[in-house]
């Protein structure tokens, strides 16, 4: 499990170690995480360290210090270094360090933004230490103007660009981005995942992720976001026992499914069926379940009611719109039925505005912007699609709390959100899962766990997984093994989402096979993150 932080928590579990006076060890610890991070991406990538090329953009604040620290080590391996300084102030003993290493610093100003531009462009390493969690905003001035050329040329591509901390103009806290920002390709965080790196749009500019040990561990309060790994899925999802039937391996009930979309409840049937689910019982329009049924011998349908089906869960929604009256009532006689359930697409605005923490949302994020219009929005009733999608884990956080129903809010990096604030952060997914129908598998996926786990609060507990989170944990658990399939049924090209679902049993079986060891092993070091 990775666990996020926010950069206030990161501030106040150094605070103890600042007050006794070892901030320069921490600096040295980060910076040299920092350098020890480049070096190893170059040999990664075939490059060689000595005589190669770097250019280190250089805030006024500590972010900068960690900056002129590590390519004060960078220039002992032998690399050319130039540093870029941003403001007038800078590190000083960073500066003198990194002075004394024999790198070159040179002050960003209106006169010199042309030629520093170019040199920076033509570097093989950008490292990106203007602002870090001590930033209010964005870059501004000259920073922001040489950045902004750096995007524009798209110069930068050709270079290795590495973040110290947050790439300047993330916010650590939120994701949020004020722009320009330098995408990286890597970024070196210290001491514990940032949320803001965790969470879109912060995640598009982050590249991947690693963390570097600083020290101030033991002072970390209890995460702000989570992320299953593999270890996890291995540990948490269901496994059959040796006298297991149908029965107790979990039925769910789909409704799903209209005349328009018949093949929303094919797939939402399927991504159950291949998610382990021990039956799936469909209940809608004869002509959905007659497709249902070619494709799906395994699918019992009917036509009866929600109050007479015998299920562990259910799926309501996938491919379902506003005129779809009986659908919807069924829908709503799910929610009613205080089982769990999954509720997705044209369910999300027929249900009532408050629910329950066993009641999951899958919006996308133009779905949540409508949601949250529906319910109010609380203080924010401009809440658009745009204005979710720039601040993802606020409005999912709003979405919970407004709801109180948990949250899945589909996307890129996918966020889950308990009422009670228990978030997690899943991003194994390939852009080629943005495929029509993939939502209609995840919805499968999750009403199959649901059906399989809801009941089992000890399993959970024993992770440290209170009840009432348990259903965030196992939506983001669906959202890790869709992306987990995702990424493993294609070789780089094209995806249907029917292949997700052929492809979920083989991700599955390789999750299985891990054990836990692999994780505790990877929490004392230095880690990628994806
Ligand atoms: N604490 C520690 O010991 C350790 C910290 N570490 C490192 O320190 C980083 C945090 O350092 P930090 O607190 O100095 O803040 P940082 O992000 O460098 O920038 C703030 C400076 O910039 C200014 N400024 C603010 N906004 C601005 C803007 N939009 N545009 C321009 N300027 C802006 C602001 O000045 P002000 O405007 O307030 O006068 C302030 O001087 C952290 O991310 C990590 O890398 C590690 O080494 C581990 C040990
Ligand atoms: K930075």
């Amino acid at each position: 499990m990775i666990s996020g932080y926010t950069g206030t928590q990161i501030r106040a579990a150094e605070e103890p170690l600042l007050a006794a006076g070892m901030g320069a060890v921490l600096m040295q610890r980060a910076s040299h995480g920092l350098a020890n991070a480049v070096i190893r991406e170059l040999k990664g990538r075939g490059h060689r360290i000595y005589g190669t090329s770097v250019a280190v953009l250089v805030g006024k604040g500590n972010n900068g210090g960690d900056g002129l620290f590590a390519a004060a080590f960078l220039a002992a391996r032998g690399m050319s270094t130039t540093a870029v300084l941003t403001a007038e102030a800078a590190h000083p003993e960073g500066l003198a360090a990194f002075e004394r290493a024999g790198g070159r610093a040179h002050l960003l100003t209106d006169s010199t933004l042309r030629r520093l531009t170019a040199d920076v462009a033509r570097a093989d390493v950008v490292i990106d230490a203007v602002l870090g969690t001590g930033a209010k905003g964005g870059l501004r001035g000259t920073a922001a103007a040489l950045v902004s050329r750096l995007a524009g040329s798209g110069t930068s591509g050709e270079s290795l660009v590495v973040a110290c901390d947050v790439p300047s103009g993330v916010d650590a806290d939120t994701g949020q981005v004020h722009e320009p920002v330098l995408a990286a390709d890597l970024t070196v965080t210290f001491g514990a995942a940032k949320a803001g790196l965790l969470a879109d749009p912060g995640a598009d500019y982050a590249g991947r992720v690693h963390v570097v040990p600083i020290g101030i561990e033991e002072n970390l309060p209890l995460p702000a976001l989570h992320r299953f790994e593999a270890g996890d899925l291995s540990r948490l999802l269901p496994q059959p026992g040796r006298r297991s039937h149908k029965y107790s391996r979990g039925v769910l009930g789909v409704v799903a499914g209209s005349a328009d979309y018949p093949g929303a409840a094919v797939l939402a049937c399927r991504g159950a069926l291949a998610a382990g689910v021990g039956m799936v019982r469909y209940l809608g329009p004869p002509e959905v379940a007659s497709l249902v049924r070619q494709s799906c011998p395994e699918v019992v349908c009917s036509i009866g009611s929600v109050a007479d089906t015998h299920v562990q869960a259910w799926l309501v929604g996938s491919g379902m719109g506003p005129g779809d009256s009986e659908q919807l009532q069924r829908a709503r006689e799910a929610v009613e039925s205080g089982l769990p359930v999954i509720a997705d697409a044209g369910a999300l605005p027929a249900l009532p505005a408050v629910l329950a923490p066993h009641v999951v949302l899958t919006p996308h994020a133009g779905e949540l912007a409508s949601l949250l219009k529906r319910l109010g929005s609380g203080r924010d009733p401009e809440l658009d699609r745009a204005a979710v999608e720039a601040d993802t884990l606020r409005a999912v956080r709003l979405a919970a709390g407004l709801t109180g129903a948990t949250v899945l809010l589909k996307g890129a990096t996918t966020l889950v959100e308990s009422p009670s604030r228990h978030s997690y952060s899943q991003a194994e997914g390939t852009p080629w899962l943005a495929t029509a129908g993939s939502g209609d598998v995840l919805a499968g996926v999750i009403g199959a766990l649901l059906a399989q786990l809801g009941s089992d609060v000890g399993h959970f507990r024993e992770s440290g997984i209170g009840p009432d989170d348990r259903w965030a944990a196992i939506a983001a658990l669906a959202a890790s093994l869709h992306g987990l399939a995702g990424r493993a049924a294609t070789a780089g090209g094209p995806l249907t989402a029917s292949r997700i679902a052929d492809t979920l049993p083989e991700a599955w079986d390789k999750v299985s096979r891990l054990t836990t060891g692999m994780e505790q092993g990877r929490n004392s070091h230095a880690h990628p993150l994806r």
